[in-house]
């Protein structure tokens, strides 16, 4: 993953009626009628979606097909052409969200030059968090024997979790996170989800993408992508049930089916669920 985190300064007391963000009732992200263009190319031509608080949210899809563009317009990266996208009720990138919402871009963040400890510690005092709390976060994502050890000689496993480490330490409830597992072997794969099924309990609300179908399988929603648009949104076990397929592989698959024999464009009469998830 390598994550940035991008949890910056505090706001606290900042949201509605003086909640801070997140504190109130909602959905964790709403996205209305969203057109976004990346250079010359259309990414979004109006799409809407909804993320629940507290889940395990898979943005899963094929390479290119927009995952990147959507977590960078939650985080408030991205340059928008029209629509709106909010964060616990308040606009996308906003200043009272700097500590709310953390970002593990894909490519290293994390300096390979300091220690695990001196990363943490350090982008911990961007955010005000204690030497105390580096040390917690160091010890929960499983580096405590790494701690002393120079980012640049860890396994590709060990740097996602330094950088999860530094997404985690401004003590946000929204974790976007961008193929954190790409390139990883399947045991440290499946321990990571682990991990995020773990804070994903404490409350905090992970959006999670991936190109890999199944890792589907770990988790609570799903959001399945193709060309910009959303084809399903579900659950693993709605997935396979309405499918019939036996992995999420072959029912992303089977949802796009028609569309492929159309030759690439969403068919003219899509099946009820790929409707109503590509509102
Ligand atoms: N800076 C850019 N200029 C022009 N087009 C871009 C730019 N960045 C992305 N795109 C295009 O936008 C589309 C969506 O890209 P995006 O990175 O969001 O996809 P993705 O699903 O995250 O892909 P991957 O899984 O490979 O990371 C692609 O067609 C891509 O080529």
């Amino acid at each position: 993953m390598n994550s940035s985190s991008g949890a910056h300064a505090a706001e606290p007391g900042s949201g509605p009626a003086g909640a801070p963000p997140g504190a109130e009732p909602g959905p964790a992200v709403e996205i209305r009628d969203l057109h976004v263009r990346r250079g010359r190319t259309t990414v979004f031509d109006g799409i809407d979606v909804e993320i629940p608080r507290g889940a395990i949210v898979g943005l899963l899809g094929p390479s290119g097909c927009g995952k990147t563009t959507l977590m960078r317009a939650i985080v408030g990266a991205q340059k928008l052409r029209s629509g709106t996208v909010r964060v616990f009720g308040e606009t996308a990138g906003s200043r009272p969200l700097r500590r709310v919402v953390a970002y593990g871009t894909q490519g290293a963040a994390v300096y390979g030059d300091l220690t695990v400890r001196q990363n943490v510690r350090y982008f911990g005092a961007l955010v005000g968090a204690s030497r105390a709390a580096a040390e917690r976060l160091i010890e929960r994502v499983g580096l405590g024997e790494q701690a002393e050890q120079l980012v640049a000689s860890l396994s590709g496993g060990q740097v996602t979790r330094v950088s999860l480490a530094v997404a985690l330490v401004g003590e946000p409830r929204l974790l976007v996170l961008d193929e954190p597992t790409v390139g990883l072997d399947p045991v440290i794969r499946a321990d990571l989800w682990d991990l995020f099924a773990g804070l994903a309990r404490q409350g905090i609300t992970m959006l999670v993408s991936s190109h890999v179908m199944d890792e589907a399988l770990h988790c609570d929603r799903l959001l399945l992508m193709r060309d910009g648009r959303i084809v399903a949104d579900t659950t693993p076990d709605r997935l396979l049930a309405e499918t019939g397929a036996r992995d999420p592989e072959a029912a992303f698959l089977a949802l796009v089916a028609p569309e492929r024999a159309a030759g690439g464009r969403p068919a003219q009469d899509p099946p009820a669920d790929r409707a109503e998830a590509g509102r």
